[in-house]
């Protein structure tokens, strides 16, 4: 898509604060730090419209990028982050769970990982509990800028493996610092804004 015209509609915790255009929604989920932000700002092509930060748990609300009036991209917070209380984690998983097992205009979820290492625990949890719902996937593992290219297809198949992804969903190799996998991670939403 040919990117314009974005603005950051809204901040919400739950549900009542959600935008209600009804335009579809692609969320973004992953591990505190891993990259969501930075992904929303490739995709949207600027240097710093999502608050990225080297201080894992920056985003603590859901955050909805309205893109050209067509989409919004759901930044969700990062989880499993030593920084914040017990009972904090807990809040954050409520208003997730709540997000993700009830709103209607939500098309499809992209899960980050990073592609330096091996999916985590916490990976693996969050996409069995995605596919639970049966919420499209695509996982991108991100920060491939610094995995040496002769490593690419060892990371697509550790990841798949250890991810077991479905025959439906999608793996997709990703930078922001490169740009890599841009159009890639732009093709699946496109695909699943219908
Ligand atoms: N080298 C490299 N660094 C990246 C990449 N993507 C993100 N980073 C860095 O990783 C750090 C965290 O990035 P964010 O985009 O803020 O991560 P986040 O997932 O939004 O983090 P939270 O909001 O805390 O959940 C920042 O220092 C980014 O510059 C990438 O593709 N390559
Ligand atoms: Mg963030």
């Amino acid at each position: 898509m040919e990117v314009n015209n974005v603005s950051m509609n809204l901040s919400a915790v739950s549900a009542k604060q959600y935008p209600d255009e009804g335009y579809p929604e692609i969320a973004l989920l992953g591990r505190s730090n891993v990259g969501k932000s930075s992904l929303i700002n490739t995709l949207i092509n600027r240097k710093s419209f999502a608050r990225t930060s080297s201080t894992p748990g920056k985003t603590q609300t859901l955050n909805f990028y309205n893109i050209e009036d067509q989409l919004y991209l759901v930044d969700v917070p990062g989880y499993g982050f030593a920084k914040v209380s017990k009972k904090q984690r807990e809040e954050f998983g409520v208003m997730i769970e709540e997000y993700l097992t009830t709103r209607k205009p939500l098309r499809g979820v992209v899960i980050l990982v990073d592609g330096r290492h091996a999916p985590s625990d916490d990976d693996i949890s969050m996409y069995q509990y995605v596919s639970y719902y049966h919420l499209p996937t695509l996982v991108v593992a991100t920060k491939m800028d610094k995995v040496k290219k002769n490593q690419w297809n060892k990371t697509t198949s550790i990841v798949n493996k250890t991810m077991n992804i479905n025959q439906t969903d999608q793996l997709q190799l990703f930078s922001a610092e490169t740009k890599s996998g841009k159009d890639e991670v732009w093709q699946w939403i496109e695909d699943h804004m219908k």
